[in-house]
Parts: C-alpha cells; structure tokens; sequence
C-alpha cells in the first residue's frame, strides 16, 4: 500500500545519521574478490618499513569516521588557492601522521591496477587499519564493505566531531552518543592508545599547570611526570617530541593500557579520567584484567565505529579514482 511505501522511506532517511546502511564481507567477492590480498599486500610491507604506519591509520580510520561517517573526507586535500580548508587542513588533523595518508594511497594504486573504478578509498582505509591492527598483535574480524566516498571535506567540521585530551568525560560520552556509540564503546575504542604516540601539546598542562592550579595533575605517577617534564619543558620546548602513550608496550596490541590507568600513568588527560570517573572505572578495571574480553569487544567496535554514517550509492557518495581529490 503506498502508505506503507511512504512510511518506509521516511524511517530510512531518519536513520540516516544513526542507522548504518548494510555493509558486507562479501560486498567484492565477485567484483574484485583479490581486494583483502592486494591491501595487505601494501600493509604488510609498510608495516615492515614504517612500523609507525600502524597507529597513525588506525587514528586515521577513527579521524574519518567521526567527521561525515566513514566515507574518506578525510584524505581530500584542500583545492589551492581556496579558503574552504579541507577536514586533513584543520587543526585538530594537524598531527595525523604522513605515513597513514600514503599507505592509502599506495594500497589504492594497487587495487587500481587489478580493479579500476570498484573499490571505494573508504573501503580501503576500513580494511588497512584493521590490517594494521592484526600486524600490531591485535584481534583479527572480517571487514564489511560496501561503503561510498564522500563527496564533502570541510575543516569547520572537525573540531565540534573529534574529541580532544582535555574533553570531560561527559563530553566524550555526548560525543560518543551521537555517533551511535556506547559508553562501553568509549572506553573499549580508547584502548587504541595502547599503542602510538601523542606531541606534549596534548598534556603538557597536566605536567605545570593543571586545570588552572599552576600545579601538576595528582593524578600521574610520580616517575612518569619527572620523565615526561623532562622531555616537555613548560616553554620552548621540542614541539616534534612524542611521548608514548602506553609507557610498557608502546608497540604492542594488548590490554596494558588499562593497567596503566589504574597505576596513574595515563598520557592524555581523557585517559586517565576513564579510570577517575565512576562511570568508567568498573569498566576500565574488568578490561585491565581480560585481555581475551578486550580483544573481542574491541574488534565489535571497530566494526560498530566502521559502520558510522556510511553511504551508499551514486547519489549520496562516489567511488574516487584518486583518494585525495574529490572528482
Ligand atoms: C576517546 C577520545 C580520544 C581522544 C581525546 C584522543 C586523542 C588523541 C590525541 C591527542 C592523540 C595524539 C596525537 C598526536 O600528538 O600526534 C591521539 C593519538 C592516537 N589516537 Fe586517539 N583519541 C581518542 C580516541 C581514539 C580512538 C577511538 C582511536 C581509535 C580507535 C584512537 C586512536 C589513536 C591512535 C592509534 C593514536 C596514535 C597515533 C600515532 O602514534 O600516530 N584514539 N589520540
Ligand atoms: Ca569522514
Ligand atoms: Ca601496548
């Protein structure tokens, strides 16, 4: 009946924001089913030359993903001589890492070469950081496809969609909420910091002048604020000096990140509240002590923050030739 025709459509386009549109494993399997072989064949040996590719696509992954949904608006590059900016131009971007914007662009050269015009960059950025990912020690899961391009990258988006090392707990969670993800979801994804590294912009308040106080954060462990305050003077310091976020196993997939938390030695500010914040703490806590139930939790996340926002189709997105230029 056509009322239940109309009715329909309007639940579909009111979830487009929330609801994911369905994705696939087998989305390629007739049309480029050699798509998983020719990414990892590029990820693999950049993992191998540039170990640091791993965080830095992981973080890029996530980077899309929050701003116009997984669609690769993030790897656009801004027109020359414009003023509108694209997402990797603006500030909160400033620091994602070459390394992750290349080996996009390789792994698409490859697919190029042996399936033109089919698979979408987004598609790709979905299955190198889940590469990345098992390279690192972590879980291994099937990665659904089917995503479309986006054909919008705008800076003035990212800062109200990308969370920050000061954001409150009750931020982080807001945020989180309306991307369709849990508080569960929060704490599980941000144990991505288990590897990787951050600039001391991000935390160098914690060290002298924490909230204001002129004092250093209570809550670091004492030996990792002496070390830190020596490799992040209060002025003038090394702006190109990057401290480890997980001070044990900074290039290792496992579950140690939690158990820094408990022992005050959280780098971001956002990542030691997970463990002061009564909310997060049980969780926090559960995780420090399970590796295996971190491991599985955290590849239904990425799988779940994967599916934000995709599109689907020629008239909300594009298959791009070229990751960085929209057609
Ligand atoms: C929960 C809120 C989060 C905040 C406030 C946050 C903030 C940050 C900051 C400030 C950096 C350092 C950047 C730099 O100085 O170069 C960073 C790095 C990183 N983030 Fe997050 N992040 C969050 C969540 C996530 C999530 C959900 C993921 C992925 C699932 C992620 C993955 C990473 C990785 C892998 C790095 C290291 C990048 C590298 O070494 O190149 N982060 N994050
Ligand atoms: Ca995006
Ligand atoms: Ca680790």
């Amino acid at each position: 009946s056509p009322f239940i025709f109309s009715k329909q459509k309007s639940v579909g386009n009111a979830g487009k924001a929330r609801q994911p549109r369905q994705l696939s494993v087998t989305y390629y399997a007739k049309s480029c089913p050699q798509v998983e072989q020719l990414v990892l064949s590029v990820t693999s040996q950049q993992f191998i030359e540039a170990p640091i590719s791993a965080p830095a696509t992981i973080r890029l992954f996530f980077h899309d993903c929050f701003v116009q949904g997984c669609d690769a608006s993030i790897l656009i590059t801004s027109k020359p001589g414009s003023k509108q900016l694209a997402e990797r131009d603006a500030e909160d971007n400033k620091d994602l890492a070459m390394e992750a914007f290349e080996c996009i662009h390789k792994a698409k050269t490859v697919v190029e070469n042996k399936c033109p015009g089919i698979v979408s960059c987004s598609d790709i950025l979905a299955i190198a950081a889940r590469d990345f990912l098992h390279l690192v020690g972590g879980p291994y899961y099937q990665v659904k496809k089917g995503r479309w391009d986006g054909k919008i990258s705008s800076a003035s988006q990212v800062h109200i969609n990308i969370p920050r090392a000061n954001s409150t707990i009750d931020e982080l969670i807001k945020l989180f909420n309306s991307k369709g993800l849990t508080l569960n979801d929060l704490v599980v994804l941000s144990g991505a910091h288990t590897i990787g590294f951050a600039h001391c912009k991000h935390f160098v308040n914690r060290l002298y002048n924490f909230k204001g106080t002129k004092q250093s954060d209570p809550s670091i462990d004492s030996r990792l604020l002496k070390a830190l305050k020596m490799s992040c003077p209060q002025y003038g310091g090394n702006g190109a000096f990057v401290a480890p976020f997980d001070v044990t196993t900074p290039f290792a997939f496992d579950n140690t990140y939690y158990g820094n938390l408990e022992a005050k030695l959280g780098l971001l500010a956002s990542d030691q509240a997970l463990f002061l914040d009564p909310r997060t703490k049980p969780l926090v806590q559960d995780l420090a002590k399970n590796k295996q139930k971190f491991f599985q939790e955290f590849a239904l996340a990425m799988d779940k923050m994967g599916s934000i926002g995709v599109k689907r189709g020629a008239k909300h997105g594009e298959k791009r030739k070229e990751c960085s230029m929209h057609m």
